[in-house]
């Protein structure tokens, strides 16, 4: 029971103090002038200072901002104040000059005769919980970012966590066997670089590894690890990783640390570095799910437009090329050769020989293809022993000289024992587009020029210059 006698204020002031003193939250005991009577531990924790210091002094002093003191003189410590509101968020000073944000409740001591004897304040500092929060709303702007490459993320995300923790050393590790190699770091003296191997032993990451969770060192000096090569070689005080796995597999690790010690870490940063590995770990296993689409998609391309046999353009990428190309050429006027190369009496390599004769004589033609050809011009399979060839920004001269040299190349392929004796030769025809072509009418050309070869004697090249 609290006595309202002034000669025994004092003592249950000290009464009250005991009452509080091991209270988690930070507790402040004020008289109705608003002077500081006692501190709890965690209030002397929280601000830096010890009872003596402040005993007796306005509470003005641990305010931030002078007109949050006088607004609540006005609004809750004094005798009309209603005390039935919600807790509320106030900025406060520590003895250091640092600005917290507390979550405070207050309320009035009453003596046995209901008389208001102080005023008692508690205080939550809620600065470590909004700052957790801010960095959760940042991580999440930049994971979401269309606009950041994988890159990019990583080292804004870096960034962030070195500027939350404290640490300015940020590291993206790949641990393979013993090795342990940076693939992305951030270092206020940028003395980390990619590629940048050491061995795991040597590494406070090595912790990581073996307990296959996040571990932190915020005073290595003054710890067990005090000997660690980490420490002894690159002199690191605080650390904090996290190891990243990627598809369930150990990767490497997520790590922040720094030359000097920092406060101890608390359950916010264990979380934090943990979900920021865990993001890494996913955009890995995006970034390979992506490569591999790609590669898919590639070799699906590839698979679409080519031949199965001659490994040639097939019949529709040619017929897409063919009407590109004339569009293009009409559009800006510019020349388009195209040339039809047909086997002469195929049927006759069939029949005297065998289908895979003609399959051998085939690929042979398409290897003469893929060396002579030039990367500009397009040499497809329009049907069975029939080729289109088309020479953007060609002349008949131009098309003809190309077409020779493969009509000789091919004479001189030897083919497999039983067709030793056999000599492979084609026709062409071979036509230059003009203004009023249409797709049509000059592959309509083409083929008549190719006729024309044929009924010539075969062997031989037609063309409408
Ligand atoms: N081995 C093989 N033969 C094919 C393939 N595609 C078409 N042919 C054959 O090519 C031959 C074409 O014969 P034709 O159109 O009569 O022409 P040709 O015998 O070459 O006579 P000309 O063109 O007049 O010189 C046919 O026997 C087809 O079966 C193929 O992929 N492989």
């Amino acid at each position: 029971m609290l006595s309202t006698n002034q000669n025994s204020l004092e003592i249950d002031a000290y009464t009250l103090s005991q009452v509080f003193e091991h209270i988690e939250s930070a507790v402040i005991v004020a008289s109705l002038d608003r002077k500081i009577v006692s501190l709890n531990q965690a209030a002397r924790l929280l601000f830096g200072y010890d009872n003596q210091q402040l005993k007796g002094k306005s509470t003005k002093l641990l305010y931030a901002n002078e007109a949050d003191f006088i607004e609540l003189g006005k609004k809750r410590f004094n005798s009309q104040a209603n005390y039935n509101e919600e807790s509320y968020s106030v900025d406060y000073l520590t003895a250091s000059g640092l600005q917290l944000k507390g979550q405070t409740s207050s309320g009035l001591i009453k003596d046995s005769l209901g008389r208001t004897s102080h005023f008692v304040v508690i205080i939550n500092d809620d600065s470590a919980r909004l700052a957790a929060e801010e960095t959760l709303n940042r991580l999440h702007s930049i994971t979401s970012s269309r606009q950041l490459t994988f890159k990019q993320r990583v080292q804004a995300m870096l960034d962030l966590g070195a500027k939350h923790f404290g640490l300015p050393i940020g590291i993206f590790s790949k641990i393979t066997g013993n090795q342990y190699v940076i693939k992305e770091a951030i270092h206020p003296e940028n003395a980390l670089e990619i590629g940048m191997t050491f061995e795991l032993g040597n590494t406070y990451c090595s912790h990581v590894f073996n307990a296959n969770d996040v571990e932190g060192f915020h005073h290595a000096s003054q710890s067990h690890i005090a000997t660690h090569p980490c420490f002894l070689n690159f002199g690191l005080e605080a650390y904090l990783g996290a190891p990243i796995f990627v598809d369930g597999e150990r990767y490497g690790t997520l790590n922040f640390s720094s030359p000097s010690p920092t406060k101890a870490f608390i359950r916010q940063d264990i979380e934090i570095v943990r979900l920021f590995a865990e993001w890494v770990g996913h955009e890995i296993a995006r970034e390979h799910d992506l490569k591999a689409l790609e590669n898919a998609h590639a070799q699906l391309e590839i698979l679409a437009n080519t031949d199965a046999l001659t490994g040639l353009a097939n019949r529709g990428c040619t017929d897409r090329f063919l009407h590109e190309q004339i569009n293009v050429a009409h559009r800006l006027e510019r020349e388009l050769v195209v040339a039809i190369l047909d086997f002469d009496h195929f049927k006759h390599v069939n029949d005297n020989y065998g289908h895979h004769v003609g399959d051998e004589s085939l690929k042979a033609f398409a290897s003469i293809i893929k060396q002579l050809a030039r990367s500009q011009d397009l040499w497809g399979r329009w049907g069975g022993e029939e080729f289109l060839v088309i020479f953007p920004n060609g002349s008949i001269e131009g098309a003809t000289t190309s077409i020779e040299r493969v009509m000789t190349q091919l004479k001189a392929v030897k083919l497999s024992s039983e067709a030793q004796d056999l000599q492979l030769t084609m026709s062409a025809g071979v036509s230059s587009l003009r203004s009023d072509d249409t797709e049509k009418s000059l592959l309509a050309r083409v083929d008549s020029l190719l006729y024309k070869a044929k009924e010539n004697g075969r062997d031989q090249i037609q063309s409408d210059d």
